[in-house]
């Protein structure tokens, strides 16, 4: 791969690991429903987020960019206007799952497009839950481009299908525009963002003490808020990796987010024997902490359904942990990811093979016997347009000392558009 020196002799340095992306999508939303401004810090310009900035700026809402900082002018949940155009949601599926349930309360009707990778990822697990509601999502066959006819919503007491924040929090949006309480059940505990934040703008979520039952309270006055993104886990994940992976490496990655919904990659590190700690720990608001990352010695752990959803966007770089750890991985459960980006579990099988990595797909994860002593069997890898697949295969090839090339490498801009700098800093 073009940009790096191969086989360092170990990552040294500080990350400022971008912000966010589950927390800068909501940001803008609630921002935008609320009353007053809203400005964001360390808000993530990556290109996912700014489909849901455009979107909004298509709804009629004011969000200026000056420097780093956004200004969101909100213009509460009465104040959005009908789209001249279809909404664009780009790749991102959180844009699209969160504002189908902002848009079904409303008094117009949107059309929502996707690029190729979004219309193939399943809209149904939203728009069924919301009839629910009264709402209307009109899919193309459960997928984009789909219409939303606002209605009149009224409360749900609705089971969940599928273990999705996205999904969860489509109905909640819906729910504050409806004219009752309504009670959302989870099959597991999923990021509760949409959750912790709405509480923090005014709204009146209560969530139950296993995590598993919510209750929205409706037509909250929800005011504008000044917030600063902690940084992503999820991308600081790549760092986590590489540090831990890269033989007398040492990485600071600095004001990581540790909601404790999101750090299921740092209670696998550990049970890998990993070396990970947390320095600088912030619990105002959403939880921060410096990760202080130290080459270690890994081994095998088998990952099972009720840990996925806390590490669901860290799996294809947890394999990759596997696959350089002392003995056999198992990772089941984990389904999910066949309908990401691209089919996670297929596209990590096929791109480890030709890293010499010994992984056998299964249909919910994978079987992964690990090593250290890879022997690369081609060098022709592809990022599937993912970008955590990508960026997944940019540490692998920190760990080889074949030259590899990565077609499709400009997807790490969905989520970390500075990944390869900031991984050139730290060689
Ligand atoms: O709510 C969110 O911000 C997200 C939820 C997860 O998706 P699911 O809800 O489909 O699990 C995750 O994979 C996605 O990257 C972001
Ligand atoms: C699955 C992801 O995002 P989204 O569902 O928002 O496209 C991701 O970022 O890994």
């Amino acid at each position: 791969m073009t940009t790096l020196v191969k086989t360092p002799k170990g990552l040294h340095g500080e990350v400022l690991v971008p912000g966010d992306k589950s927390i800068s999508h909501r940001v803008i939303m609630l921002g935008a429903l609320s009353e007053g401004e809203t400005k964001i810090n360390h808000f993530l310009f990556s290109d996912d987020c700014l489909s849901t900035v455009n979107a909004f700026r298509d709804l009629g809402v004011k969000i200026d960019i000056i420097d780093e900082h956004v200004i969101v002018h909100g213009v509460g949940f009465n104040g959005l206007e009908a789209p001249k155009h279809e909404l664009q949601m780009g790749n991102s599926g959180t844009t699209t799952r969160l504002i189908m349930g902002i848009l079904s309360g409303q008094n117009f009707s949107s059309e929502l497009i996707g690029d190729d990778s979004l219309s193939k990822r399943p809209m149904n697990r939203v728009s069924e839950p919301l009839a629910t509601m009264g709402a209307e999502v009109i899919t193309t066959d459960g997928h984009l481009p789909a219409i939303v006819n606002g209605k009149q919503l009224h409360s749900t007491n609705y089971q969940m299908k599928v273990a999705s924040a996205q999904v969860k929090s489509a109905l909640i949006f819906a729910a504050l525009q409806a004219n009752e309480p309504s009670i959302i059940r989870e099959k597991l505990p999923t990021r509760n963002h949409t959750e912790t934040m709405l509480n923090a703008f005014g709204g009146k979520i209560v969530t139950s003490e296993d995590q598993l039952t919510i209750t929205v309270n409706p037509q909250p006055r929800l005011k504008g808020i000044d917030l600063t993104v902690p940084g992503d886990i999820s991308s600081a994940a790549f760092f986590i990796a590489a540090g831990l992976l890269v033989p007398n490496s040492q990485i600071r990655l600095q004001r990581v987010g540790i909601n404790e919904t999101r750090t299921g990659i740092l209670d696998v590190v550990k049970r890998m024997g990993g070396n990970i700690q947390l320095e600088n720990i912030n619990r105002d608001g959403e939880p921060l902490a410096d990760l202080v990352v130290t080459s270690s010695q890994l081994t095998a752990t088998d990952i099972s359904a009720e840990k996925i959803p806390a590490m669901i966007d860290e799996l294809p770089i947890i394999a990759l942990l596997c696959a350089r750890a002392a003995g056999t991985s198992t990772i089941s459960g984990a389904e999910e990811l066949r309908v990401k980006e691209t089919d996670r579990i297929a596209a990590i099988t096929e791109e480890f093979k030709k890293l010499g990595i010994d992984i056998t797909e299964k249909s919910d994860g994978f079987v992964i016997n690990g090593s250290q002593d890879w022997h690369v069997e081609s060098s022709q890898l592809n990022s599937h347009g993912d970008h955590r697949i990508g960026m997944t295969l940019a540490v692998a090839d920190l760990l080889v000392d074949t030259h590899l090339e990565l077609a499709g490498k400009e997807s790490v801009s969905i989520s970390y558009p500075d990944f390869f700098d900031d991984l050139a800093r730290l060689i």
